[in-house]
């Protein structure tokens, strides 16, 4: 692990069997006590995406928080993934599944121009399918995603798998 990364990992806090019995919750809501350490992160992220893309494409809900500090960055337009029924129509939806439970999500089409670059942003890359659906979502309404990134990785659930078709250039800041 690298510097940023090992000060990531220790400021991450973990919480066992939530939401369900069996899975390791990383709640990255610990990084803001470190104000510092998101500038960094940011930083890094604008870094991974500069000259790259023309819009940031965040996940709700934890995709949300550096989505729009990547995109104000980079001085680029954002976009809300939303779980179904909380954006105002029109929209456009896609179903998938977590590595708990199922879910669908939805995209207002009217933010996506054809061929326009997307970077897909989320707080944690698990089995892949939140960021997969995502693609699939901005693609169905023209956009291109020509790029992921992520806070932490699960590696162990090989979510990358689902993402290689889209673009392998994906960021994700600390591995597990
Ligand atoms: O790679 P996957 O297996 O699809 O899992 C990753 C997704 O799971 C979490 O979201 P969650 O559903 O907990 O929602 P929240 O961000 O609103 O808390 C996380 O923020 C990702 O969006
Ligand atoms: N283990 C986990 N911790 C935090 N967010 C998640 N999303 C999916 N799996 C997760």
């Amino acid at each position: 692990m690298n510097d940023l990364a090992q000060r990531i990992d220790d400021n991450i806090a973990r919480v066992a069997d939530f939401p369900q019995p069996g899975i390791q919750y990383k709640d990255i809501t610990s990084l803001f006590q470190q104000p510092e350490l998101c500038n960094e992160m940011v930083e890094a992220f604008a870094e991974f995406s500069r000259g790259k893309i023309d819009a940031v494409c965040g996940i709700e809900s934890r995709g949300f928080l550096f989505g729009l500090l990547i995109a104000q960055k980079l001085n680029l337009p954002f976009v809300l993934v939303r779980k179904q029924g909380k954006l105002p129509p029109p929209t456009v939806a896609e179903s998938y599944e977590l590595e708990y439970g199922n879910a669908t999500i939805e995209v207002q089409p009217q933010y996506i121009q054809n061929g326009q670059r997307f970077l897909v942003h989320d707080d944690v890359l698990a089995t892949g399918g939140t960021a997969e659906a995502t693609a699939k979502l901005i693609e169905k309404c023209g956009g291109k995603v020509v790029q992921f990134s992520f806070i932490a990785e699960l590696e162990f659930l090989h979510g990358r798998e689902k993402l290689n078709p889209f673009t392998t250039d994906i960021q994700s800041l600390v591995r597990y």
